[in-house]
């Protein structure tokens, strides 16, 4: 039995309409509490704002003496001591000054630190030991020079970077509200597939789509479901994937029109429906999305760099949306071309690419099953349909992928 399939000549779908429409299909997942430490890399569901002003009081940023400008060049009589956590409660007055350290407030009636690199003590005597500070409140930090309460920390579906979850902390926060981790269901489908390790004769093939999806959403809060390896068979492929549950199920192979390339009967057979088919892509064409009940379905074709190449612009984006993320795209970034580069066809074209001294290197062949030329490129350089010719040295954009 033949899927129905599409006429040749139907349009593909230009990538970035393909990512905006999957992206738009799905909402991020419900969000709760959780303590920072277990919030690392996740992304905010809310704005978080400042629940305190830093540094709450204006403080010292250098060991030494507390003092007032208007008394340069001194001599001063050093009447206490402010210490980080141990403020000095009295007041400075005219000629006075109090020996102060890192962090700690400035006393009232100061303004200004005096490094102890240049000053010089005699009991409670202090003069100066070189040229003194400058200008007004030399070596101290404003109340609120970082962040005053009230201040948006984070943005709604910022990651939670390491910078950001200090500064959350340093805001007064104790926790974030995140989304629970996004259950991904990965199937591989082929009867030529065997597991990896095990024995391969003839035209079996080890079977390597799993896991490195697996290990390209290994950085993301992604709980796997592994259905494993399922034959070219409509009626196995339709209950496994009428079992599943989880926020999306990505498939790999049977996504293009031969008699084996199943997983669209499968799908519609397990009550999904395709949203869309076949993108102006290369290496990744025939990729479908839909949806299943309540799970998204991204099947991506089986060729070893197809599946990455979609991997990298649909299936992981799409996983961040769900986890909350704003803003989930790979970012290209400006290279230059170290050769000259073919006029492109009709799709976006991701040619895989090193980087050296500077300068973007394509591989000379592009084949979608060739993986040994994916595990040497650290880049993919993006190249728009139907771009011209491009000379050495001319400026391109990539995608760093190791
Ligand atoms: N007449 C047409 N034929 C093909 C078209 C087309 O438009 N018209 N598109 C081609 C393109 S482009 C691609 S990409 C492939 C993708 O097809 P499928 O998704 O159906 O992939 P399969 O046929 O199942 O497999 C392709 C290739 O990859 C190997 N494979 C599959 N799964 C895995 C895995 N998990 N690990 C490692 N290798 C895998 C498989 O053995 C095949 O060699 O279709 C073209 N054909
Ligand atoms: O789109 Mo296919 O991925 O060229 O091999």
């Amino acid at each position: 039995m033949n899927p129905p399939t599409p006429s040749p000549s139907a349009a593909l779908l230009p990538v970035e309409e393909a990512q905006a429409r999957l992206l738009a299909s799905v909402n991020p997942l419900p969000v709760q509490n959780v303590p920072l430490e277990r919030a690392i890399g996740r992304w905010t569901g809310e704005n978080l704002t400042a629940r305190r002003t830093q540094p709450a009081a204006t403080l010292s940023a250098m060991d030494g003496y507390a003092l007032r400008f208007a008394d340069m060049p001194g001599p001063w009589r050093v009447i206490g001591e402010s210490a980080a956590g141990a403020p000095f409660t009295g007041r400075v007055s005219v000629g006075e000054a109090t020996r102060i350290f890192t962090g700690a407030a400035m006393p009232e009636g100061t303004d200004t630190v005096l490094v102890q690199e240049e000053a010089a003590r005699d009991g409670d005597r202090l003069i100066l030991a070189g040229e003194g500070p400058p200008y007004h409140g030399r070596n101290t930090r404003a109340r609120g020079l970082d962040f005053h309460e009230g201040d948006v920390l984070v943005r709604r579906g910022e990651r939670l970077t390491p910078a950001r979850l200090a500064v959350l902390a340093t805001g007064g926060h104790g926790d974030a509200p995140i989304a629970r981790p996004v259950r991904v269901a990965l199937v591989a489908t082929g009867d030529e597939l065997v597991a990896p390790g095990q024995p391969a004769s003839g035209v079996a093939l080890p079977e390597s789509n799993r896991l490195m999806l697996r290990a390209m959403l290994a950085d993301l809060p992604v709980e796997t479901v592994d259905l494993g390896i399922l034959p070219d068979r409509l009626d196995v492929l339709r209950d496994a994937f009428g079992a599943v549950d989880a926020d999306l199920l990505v498939t790999t192979g049977g996504a293009s029109v031969g008699d084996h390339d199943l997983i669209r009967p499968a799908l519609e057979a397990a009550g999904g429906v395709i949203d869309f088919w076949r993108i102006a892509l290369r290496p990744g064409k025939p990729m479908m999305a839909g949806r299943m009940r309540g799970t998204a379905v991204l099947g991506l074709p089986g060729n070893p760099v197809s599946a990455f190449v979609t991997a990298l612009l649909f299936v992981r984006p799409l996983v961040m949306r769900l986890a909350g993320a704003a803003d989930p795209l790979p970012s290209p970034v400006a290279a230059r071309l170290g050769e000259a580069l073919a006029a492109n066809g009709p799709r976006t074209d991701y040619v895989r690419a090193e980087v050296r001294d500077g300068m973007v290197f394509a591989s000379s062949i592009q084949d979608s099953s060739m993986l040994l030329t994916l595990a040497r490129s650290s880049c993919l350089i993006v190249r728009a349909p139907h771009a011209p010719a491009a000379a050495a040295g001319d400026s391109a954009e990539i995608l760093m992928i190791a």
